[in-house]
Order: structure tokens, then sequence, then C-alpha cells
């Protein structure tokens, strides 16, 4: 994938790290998937970082001979990916599909470890993860709440700084808390949180996404945006006062909006992006409305971070019926961005 300023020659992205997920999840298949249908889907050069036999037997389960070949540098991937799906570095596992195991949560750790660090080096245009069980990982040793806090404590960041959103062709969603049990999140909302994310938001759409300014509707917490107080505080001390703060600032906030309505058609044309205030908040419209293209981006990093919406799906994993849709969505998402990165950003 190449980005293009009038007059200069283009830039190339290098070919993208992709980590394979847990193992005995859909990841791997999906991935094999996305590579034959590169081209119908005009796939940027990819190579992932080893599991080069998960990666055939995870093929095979959907019928596919996937040609391998194995390289020592991320450079070797774009001369062989035309031919063969590109796999950097040795290490494997042996896998039963739908039965995780520490020894693939572990490759599934090494792929993810090994990628970023490429990616960071310079010599991957960015990482697209497979998806992995968060309790499998945490049984090895594993101590972030997911990737996202892995890939900003990777990339030297605080966990908060890294954003996740869901984006698919009708919605990007980001969930103001994350993994963190409903009962705490009402402690959890501040107008410091709201303010920063949103602002990361804003850069990032801008940056990765050439929105500007990106139109931020922000929820609120309780029903009906807690009703003028009768059904729970949040929104006037807290949510509405970080709204009129960051508009002071002249970033183009509007809210706070009663979530339930907020995902309807007719009101999705008005903004690019809901700041939500809790995960299902967020993940629920985008997983009902765009299941299948969804991708789970991390903003505020560095680097660029995609990774199908989806999760390892260990009970359809090895009976070739899982959809790639979202996988190859993240994967050209993640060429994209790469590419705008390239390019002088576009003006505030
Ligand atoms: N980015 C990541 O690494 C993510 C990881 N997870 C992890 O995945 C594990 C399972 O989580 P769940 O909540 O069950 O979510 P899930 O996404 O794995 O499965 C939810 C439902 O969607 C179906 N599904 C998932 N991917 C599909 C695909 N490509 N095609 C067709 N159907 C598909 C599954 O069969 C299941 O019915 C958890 O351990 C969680 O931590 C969940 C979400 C994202
Ligand atoms: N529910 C989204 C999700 O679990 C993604 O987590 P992460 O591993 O990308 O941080």
């Amino acid at each position: 994938m190449a980005a293009t300023t009038e007059g200069a020659p283009p830039l190339a992205v290098p070919p993208l790290a992709i980590s394979l997920g847990d193992p005995a999840g859909v990841g791997p298949e999906l991935f094999a998937q996305a590579w034959v249908g590169r081209h119908e889907a005009g796939l940027p050069p990819f190579f992932a970082v080893g599991g080069a036999e998960v990666l055939k037997a995870a093929a095979r389960t959907r019928g596919i001979d996937l040609p391998v070949a194995r390289i020592s540098l991320p450079e070797e991937a774009e001369a062989v990916f035309a031919r063969a799906f590109p796999v950097l570095g040795d290490e494997d596992a042996a896998v039963t599909f739908g039965r995780p195991e520490p020894a693939g949560a572990a490759l599934a750790l090494h792929s993810l470890t090994r990628a970023v660090e490429v990616v960071l080096s310079g010599k991957a245009g960015a990482i697209v993860t497979g998806p992995v069980a968060k309790s499998k990982l945490a049984e090895i040793g594993f101590s972030q709440p997911g990737q996202t806090e892995f890939l900003a404590d990777a990339c030297g960041i605080a966990h908060g700084d890294a954003v996740m959103m869901l984006a698919g062709p009708n919605l990007r969603t980001v969930p103001l808390t994350v993994h963190v049990a409903l009962a705490q999140v009402p402690a959890l909302i501040t107008r410091a949180l709201i303010e920063r994310k949103a602002r990361i938001v804003a850069q990032a759409l801008r940056r990765d996404f050439a929105l500007s300014p990106a139109r931020i509707a922000i929820t609120g917490l309780n029903p009906h945006a807690g009703e003028d107080g009768r059904m729970g505080r949040e929104e006037i001390e807290t949510i509405a006062p970080a709204i009129a703060a960051l508009a002071a600032e002249g970033l183009a906030v509007t809210g706070p909006h009663p979530a339930d309505a907020l995902f309807a058609a007719h009101e999705r044309d008005g903004f690019d992006v809901a700041l939500c205030m809790y995960h299902d908040q967020a993940l629920v419209p985008i997983k009902t409305l765009d299941f299948d293209a969804g991708v789970n981006v991390t903003l505020g990093l560095p680097i660029i971070r995609t990774s199908p919406d989806h999760g390892t799906a260990f009970s359809i994993a090895g009976q070739g019926v899982a959809s790639a849709g979202a996988t190859i969505a993240a994967i050209r998402m993640a060429g994209e961005c790469a590419a705008r990165r390239l390019l002088p950003e576009i003006s505030a």
C-alpha cells in the first residue's frame, strides 16, 4: 500500500505484522482465508509472526492448502506474499481447535510480543492482532486486562492513553471504561477521563482517519441521560461539564445523549464517533450493526494497531464456518491508516 502527496514519489508502507491470537481460536483460519482473498479484497502485504504449522492446519479445516513461506526478516515478506503466506520465525504449537491450552496461549503471547517489536522497529507498517482469550493469557502470567493495555505498555504510554475504538461501515464507538465490572463504572467516570479520551479520539481521527474536526457524540450513563437528575446525577455533575470544557477548546462534541436512541439510523449521520460510558454501551451497537466488518482499532499509540471486533469463538474454531469479514476489514484498515501516517497531517 502506498501513500501519495502531489508531486512527490509515493511512500510505501512496509508489510503488516500479524499476531496469531490464540491458535485454538478462529484467528489463524481467518488470517489464512484473508491471504487467499488478498487480491479480491485489495489487501496490502502482511506476514504472521510464528505459527506456520498452526496456519496450515487451520487453513486445512476450511479446505485451503495454504502455501507458507518461512522468512527470517520482515523485509522478505513482500517478495513472497504473492505466492505464499509469509511467516516470520519458527515458533509453533500443537493445537486442537476449540480447546485452548497454555502452550497455545504462550505462542499467542510470543507472536504478539515479537510483532509489536517489529512494528516499533519500523520494519512493519502496523500490527493486526488475532483474538486472544484474556483468561487463558492470564493463566500464563499476562498481567494486562487486554491487548490494548499490553500495547500501551510496549509503546511506553499510560494505559488510559491507548484508546479502544470499534469501527464499522455504519458506526464508530469508543468505550470510556473498558474491561471493568459494571459495578465499578460510575466511580470511574470523571471529567478528567472524559476530556482526556475525547482529545485523544479527536487527534487520532484527524491523523489516522483524515476526519477533522471529528464530531464526537458523548453518551449519558443513566436511562434518558439522567432525566434532569431524576435517574442519576453523573450527567449533570460530570459528563455535561466535561462536554462544555471540550467545546470551549474547540472540539466538536455534543451530549450527553441518551444512549438508547443514539444508534438509530437517523441519528448516526450526526456524528463520526460515539464516546460511550462503558464497554457494552459501545460494543453492543457495533456488533449488532457491523459484526462482520467491525474493527477494533487502538487510538493514541505511536503505531497502528487493528484487530477484528470478535473474540476467539472457540465453539466454531476449526469448523470452517467463521466469517473472515472482520479480519479482512482489520487488515485493510491497518494498511490505510499506516499509509495516512506517511502523509502530512491534515490541519485541525
Ligand atoms: N480482540 C480480542 O482479542 C477479543 C477477544 N475476546 C475473547 O474471546 C473470548 C470469547 O469471547 P466471546 O464473548 O464468546 O466472543 P466471541 O466473539 O468469541 O463469540 C461471540 C459469538 O460470535 C460468534 N463469532 C465470533 N467470531 C465469529 C466469526 N468470525 N464468524 C462467525 N461467528 C463468530 C461466536 O461463535 C459466538 O457465538 C473471550 O476469552 C474474550 O476474552 C473477545 C473479544 C475481542
Ligand atoms: N471487547 C473488546 C476486546 O476484548 C478487545 O480487547 P483487546 O484485547 O483488544 O484489548
